[in-house]
């Protein structure tokens, strides 16, 4: 072997835990943000990116630019045929980790049209890892590494055998067999040794990629083409760093390419990934990721077409689609977005791979081979991104991401100021710690400096701080080192991001729609990236409100329903045939997560279906829990917003509200309780509403579905000044006495009324003027009085003996034993040509309401009602002389459900549906 003899025994002992993972888990590669494999090295450098661009632009492209020079010259100097006739392909372990997928990958490489192909290949899926534990247990002096090493062998013969015949299978196993007496006799004297150098280490692992691609290679030749095996230690040349990576010499590398050629000629090549060889020509590996970096390196060398990445994925996704279920594959990146997603989980690509390709505008397309029919994510220069018209084909935000288990520290004094060294002093001491700084933000006045480090290293960050500062902490020049635990990052990724006004502007306000506090923000003047701290429990929350506005474009809204009584009921029903069109053409998609009454509640994670909630609520309604059922609808991550509708008639479910809001729920409500109960529950209520975003609605509570609230607030938002509000505001009592016409009794007039839908769950707060009341109240407070319910006179008419009847069935029974007293007075009131109508005045004027049963001419317009009609008059300073009226059915199941309705339409307004 040539690389056995060339060994130095001067190299230093690796630390085997160290070593570059090349097999990266499938859970990983789903969402290229996650963090599971994240590099220390590349840490270091991208997190400088977030702290401020212009530096750590600066140095990356730096060195991109020496390379340049050197890639420049090896490009030019290498007489190869070049150019768009070449296309380069990566196969990773997953790829190759079985004989069929082998086959497949042949198959792949064949059906490509371009004329001249290279293929780059990784070892098998978890051979890597079989290499490295052989080395493991030889250098541990455990023997079991020979029955190891039978397995690797087992696992290439088996593959072999499936996939190649004849001469081909004979020289394999013949290579083979010889490969594993050769590691078997290195093994043995790392085992004797104890120890391992990592030139040993490199060349016993890289044996993988050297199998797998003399395995593809016979087999592409098996389809009758002309295919060679590079053994890529024999072109790749590479020095290593001072941060455990190598930097390819591509001049020497396109030297020994170019020969290379001259002996191996052939438009189908497949070449080992992640091995190379130092200029010593000692075996080495590229770190991690290194297949990519091998095809990129290539990529450029012979100014290929395109690259493209084989993986077990889509494409690179928007958001980790573990948490954000509508996370959608990218077809475009920019190579920064590229750099900057990698960052988030470094398995886009890494970094240093897109550098190669990037000089050349090389495209490199990241492909599923499970999945032949998804098209991938392209990641090339931006000005690809845009179609003929030169409209942009992406959303200025593409990535959003997430990094856990922060903690932020803040600096805080006014000693600081204007102090030079402040900030290095900091920074030296977190550094004396080695902790690992995600973000940094300072406001200009540079009375604090606030950073993120990982939670594990905030303790030694918080005394190494605490001991730096010590003095000037006790002089009060500074006045804390605070450290915020349990925070997280979430980071959104865009170039466009840059060049476009509002895209801040349109996360923040996401984020503020979902309420979720921002901790920190940090965005770097390249502003490819805006990262804000929150904290972890609303991490997921804020990923997903974020994804939602950049990229549902609908609003999504996760919905409770309280009381599925008569409006409740309706109101579903009402959901579920407008549902569709909501969606289609409003972009709102309402899902309802919840249903509860007093009893039993039912409970979907993604929307129950409205065509069967009532049986299903009969049949699989679990026992109600209002704690359950809001953590439930509420704790739904996925959707960002939630609404909360109170259609009880519940003083209890209402004192609730002030709760919910707090937490970020927002309350639509017809039920009249809150506004109309105590005092002081109401104005904290109200002003809890006015501090935050969270959305308060009730229009129904007044005139059902009318828009008498609305208007109101119209009138008074806009500076008129209520001098009185007076009408009919009882949807039951107006039915009742627009056909108590002397025709039918009282008491039936009344059960027709409820059975209309119009009454009160109990009629008897319609006929006592409580109901009547409770909306004077609501109006009178909503105009600036601060008045009580105890406040307004009222005029019953539920007669004495039947006030303290157990219930409502019962009052309803025995009220037509009382029907003379009110026979009475409309006999009355018609002998003067007059009608009864109850009537509810808030009057501001002289801050006081009234509810009482008064006579009407039968010419007033109170007279002229029909059905369960309500009618409002506003007198106001614009509506002096002639009252802006607003009348209609002010009761009854749709006319309310469809306030309740409209009211959330509103809401979903306000949280930006377009309108
Ligand atoms: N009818 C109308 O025209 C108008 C009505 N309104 C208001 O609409 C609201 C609903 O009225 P309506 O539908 O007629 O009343 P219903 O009596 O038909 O329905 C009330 C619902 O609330 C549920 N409920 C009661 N208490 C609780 C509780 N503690 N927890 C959970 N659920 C509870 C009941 O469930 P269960 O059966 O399990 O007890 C029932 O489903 C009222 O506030 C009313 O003032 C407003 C404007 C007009
Ligand atoms: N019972 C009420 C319903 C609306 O609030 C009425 O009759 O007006
Ligand atoms: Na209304």
């Amino acid at each position: 072997m040539a690389f056995a003899s060339s060994l130095s025994p001067s190299y230093s002992l690796p630390n085997l835990s160290s070593q570059p993972k090349k097999s990266v888990s499938t859970l990983n590669k789903i969402y290229p943000f996650s963090l599971l494999h994240r590099p220390p090295i590349f840490r270091v450098v991208c997190s400088s990116q977030l702290q401020g661009r212009d530096s750590s632009n600066f140095n990356l492209f730096a060195s991109v630019t020496s390379a340049d020079i050197l890639l420049d010259e090896a490009v030019e100097q290498v007489q190869l045929p070049k150019g768009d006739t070449w296309s380069i392909h990566k196969f990773g372990g997953t790829c190759v980790g079985t004989s069929e997928r082998i086959q497949n990958v042949a198959n792949i490489v064949v059906k490509d049209e371009s004329k001249r192909k290279l293929v780059v290949v990784s070892a098998m899926s978890k051979v890597t890892d079989m290499m490295y534990d052989l080395i493991h247990k030889a250098q541990a002096r455990d023997d079991s590494y020979i029955v190891a090493l039978d397995a690797v062998l087992e696992k290439h013969k088996a593959t072999a055998i499936d996939l190649l015949k004849g001469d081909d299978l004979t020289n394999f196993l013949a290579r083979l067999h010889q490969d594993i007496n050769n590691l078997k006799a290195m093994l043995r004297a790392i085992y004797i040794a104890g120890h391992v150098t990592e030139s040993f280490s490199d060349f016993v692992v890289g044996h993988g990629e050297l199998w797998s691609a003399q395995l593809l290679s016979s087999v592409v030749r098996k389809s009758g083409l002309k295919c060679v095996c590079m053994d890529t230690r024999d072109v790749l040349v590479v020095n290593p760093t001072s941060s455990d990576q190598v930097d390819p010499d591509y001049l020497e590398s396109g030297r020994r390419l170019e020969k290379w050629y001259s002996e191996n000629s052939s438009d189908i090549i497949v070449a080992t990934g992640f091995i190379a060889s130092t200029p010593e020509n000692i075996p080495t590996t590229l770190k991690r990721d290194g297949s990519d970096f091998s095809a990129a390196i290539m990529g450029a060398l012979f100014r290929a077409r395109q690259v493209t990445i084989w993986t077990d994925v889509d494409g690179v996704y928007s958001a980790d689609p573990r948490k954000v279920s509508e996370a959608v594959v990218l077809s475009k990146l920019s190579y920064q977005e590229a750099w900057e997603m990698s960052y988030f989980g470094a398995n886009v690509l890494h970094p240093r791979t897109i550098i190669p390709v990037m000089k050349y505008d090389i495209p490199i397309v990241i492909r599923n081979i499970f999945n032949l029919s998804a098209p991938g994510t392209m990641i090339c220069r931006p000005a690809d991104f845009e179609n003929e018209d030169g409209h942009q084909l992406e959303s200025t935000v593409k990535g959003f991401a997430t990094i856990d288990n922060l903690a932020l520290v803040n600096v805080e004094g006014t000693g600081m100021a204007g102090v030079p060294g402040t900030s290095s002093a900091i920074f030296g001491a977190v550094k004396d710690v080695g902790a690992n700084v995600i973000m940094i933000s300072q406001a200009s006045s540079e009375h604090s400096v606030c950073f993120a480090v990982p939670e594990k290293e905030v303790r030694a960050v918080a005394s190494a701080l605490e001991s730096r500062f010590r003095q000037a902490l006790s002089a009060g020049r500074l006045s804390q080192i605070a450290v915020i635990p349990n925070c997280s990052i979430l980071a959104a990724v865009g170039q466009k991001m840059a060049s476009t006004p509002g895209v801040s502007a349109t996360l923040f306000s996401a984020l503020a729609k979902a309420n979720i506090n921002i901790r920190a923000i940090a965005q770097g003047c390249s502003e490819y990236n805006v990262t804000v701290v929150v904290k972890r429990e609303d991490c997921i929350k804020a990923l997903r409100a974020v994804h939602s506005r950049f990229y549902l474009s609908r609003t999504t809204i996760a919905m409770g329903i309280i009381g599925p009584g008569l409006i409740g009921a309706t109101l579903l029903d009402q959901l579920k045939e407008q549902a569709a069109v909501l969606k289609e053409k409003s972009n709102i998609d309402l899902r309802v997560l919840g249903i509860t009454g007093s009893k039993t509640m039912l409970l979907s994670d993604t929307g129950l279906d409205l065509s069967i909630w009532r049986d299903q609520l009969k049949e699989k309604g679990e026992k109600a829990d209002m704690q359950k059922f809001v953590q439930y609808v509420h704790g739904n991550h996925f959707i960002p917003n939630t609404v909360l509708v109170d259609c009880t008639a519940d003083s209890f479910i209402a004192s609730h509200y002030h709760d919910w809001l707090r937490r970020g729920i927002h309350v639509i409500t017809p039920n009249k309780k809150a506004n109309s109960g105590p005092l002081e529950q109401y104005s904290k209520l109200r002003t809890l509403q006015r501090q935050s975003y969270t959305h308060y609605f009730y229009e129904a509570t007044v005139g059902a579905g009318l828009p008498i609230i609305s208007t109101l607030q119209g009138l008074l938002e806009t500076g008129d000044k209520i001098l009185r509000i007076e009408g009919i505001f009882s949807g039951t009592l107006s039915y009742i006495f627009n056909n108590f016409v002397g025709a039918r009794p009282f008491s039936e007039v009344v059960k027709e009324a409820k059975e209309a839908g119009y009454t009160e769950p109990d009629p008897r707060d319609d006929l006592s003027g409580t109901d009547v009341a409770r909306k004077v109240i609501i109006l009178a407070r909503e105009s600036g009085l601060k008045l009580e319910l105890s406040d307004i006179p009222v005029q019953s008419l539920v007669p004495d003996p039947l006030k303290d009847v157990a219930s409502a069935e019962e009052y309803m029974q025995q009220l037509h034993l009382y029907d003379q007293d009110l026979a009475k007075q409309r006999q009355e009131a018609e002998a003067t040509g007059e009608v009864l109508r109850y009537v509810g005045v808030v009057d501001v004027v002289n801050q006081k309401g009234t509810v009482e049963l008064r006579r009407y001419k039968k010419e007033h317009p109170f007279a002229q009602l029909s059905g369960s009609d309500n009618i409002i008059a506003f007198s106001t300073q614009r509506y002096e002389k002639q009252p802006l009226i607003v009348r209609g059915p002010g009761a009854g199941a749709e006319v309310t459900a469809g306030g309740v309705f409209s009211d959330i339409l509103r809401l979903a307004s306000y949280l930006g549906a377009p309108s």
